[in-house]
């Protein structure tokens, strides 16, 4: 090696180094600010299918803890249960974007849900320390239920053991979190005759989210966020308020809805900010809430917040 050859080499360390310096310093702003902040995080399951990207998630849960704030995991798994009812013979569909739940397939939703999606959460973020709590809506009453009707050009339809989120105790949940541990939610819950309903993971999240009054709901998912006019790539909407989005929410498609009515109910419940970014990005999450100009769609209150 040269010695011009060894000091350009020396240059782009330092170069490196910098930059590293610089994103850790960007994120002193965000630290400070969401130190003991909770923040609920839903992990839908079209997010999950790369082990790496699962792996970089309970990383980034894990992370959010050590800096001191205090994360939830709301968790899907609807192609997980898509895969399960077809190797059992069960043939699924949905409805409004609803699945048509039958007694047996509420069995296959609740045995997915609690015993597949969630154990394989709470293992990758256990790799970490004992941080991980399994926990699902029929605890301890966390979630109460209401059968839900789809909606199908604009005529209401009947889909089976579908729940509507009537009712959140968040108790144990913040017990969980008290104890300086994360709660991973799945969201099969019981209505008041104790009936267990497939509940939507986002209409959870967002239930939970205004529950506990977080400071963030962020939903993950298999695009990059809200697109003002779907599919059209260049119409991503970085930021929107409470009361626009309702205006658009009529003529939002199908996967869509379930997330943008989420984000409403949080932001409308007091969650000051609610985010749909993208979980195909390695470590979204701490993109998100970390850097200045964080990613995907924000969804503020009706009068922006502060
Ligand atoms: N306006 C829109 N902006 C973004 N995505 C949309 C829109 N309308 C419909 N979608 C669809 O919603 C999907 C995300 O919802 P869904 O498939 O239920 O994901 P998840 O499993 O993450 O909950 C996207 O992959 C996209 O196909
Ligand atoms: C009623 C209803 O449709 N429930 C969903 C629950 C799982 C879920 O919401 O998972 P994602 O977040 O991965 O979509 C289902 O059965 O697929």
């Amino acid at each position: 090696m040269t010695d011009s050859q060894s000091l350009i080499g020396a240059d782009e360390r330092l170069v490196s180094a910098s930059q590293k310096a610089e994103v850790l310093i960007e994120a002193l702003p965000w630290l400070r600010r969401f130190h003991g902040a909770t923040v609920v995080v839903k992990y839908g399951g079209n997010a999950m299918t790369d082990d790496a990207l699962k792996r970089a998630f309970a990383q980034d849960m894990v992370f959010l803890r050590i800096a001191g704030l205090r994360p939830v995991v709301v968790h899907g798994g609807g192609p997980q249960i898509s895969a399960m009812l077809d190797r059992l013979g069960l043939a699924g569909e949905f409805k409004g974007g609803l699945r048509v739940t039958t007694p047996e397939a509420m069995d296959v939703v609740r045995m997915v849900l609690v015993g597949q999606v969630s154990r394989e959460l709470v293992g990758l973020i256990n790799a970490h320390g004992p941080y991980a709590v399994g926990i699902s809506g029929e605890d301890a009453h966390l979630f109460t239920a209401e059968r839900k009707q789809a909606t199908v050009d604009g005529e209401p339809v009947d889909v089976g053991l579908v729940g509507e989120v009537a009712d959140v105790n968040p108790d144990a949940v913040l017990d969980i979190v008290n104890a300086g541990r994360i709660p991973v939610v799945s969201t099969v819950a019981p209505d008041v005759d104790g009936v267990v309903h497939n509940v939507n993971a986002d209409t959870a999240a967002g239930a939970l989210a205004a529950a506990l009054g977080a400071e963030k709901l962020v939903v993950l998912t298999d695009v990059e966020g809200l697109y003002a006019d779907w599919p059209d790539r260049s119409s991503l909407v970085d930021r929107i308020t409470a009361d626009r989005l309702e205006r658009m929410l009529p003529d939002l498609a199908s996967g869509m809805i379930p997330k943008m009515e989420a984000c409403l109910r949080a932001v409308n419940g007091g969650v000051r900010r609610a985010h749909v970014i993208d979980g195909r990005i390695a470590h979204s999450v701490l993109l998100e809430v970390f850097t200045s100009r964080g990613i995907g769609t924000m969804v503020l209150p009706k009068d922006g917040g502060e």
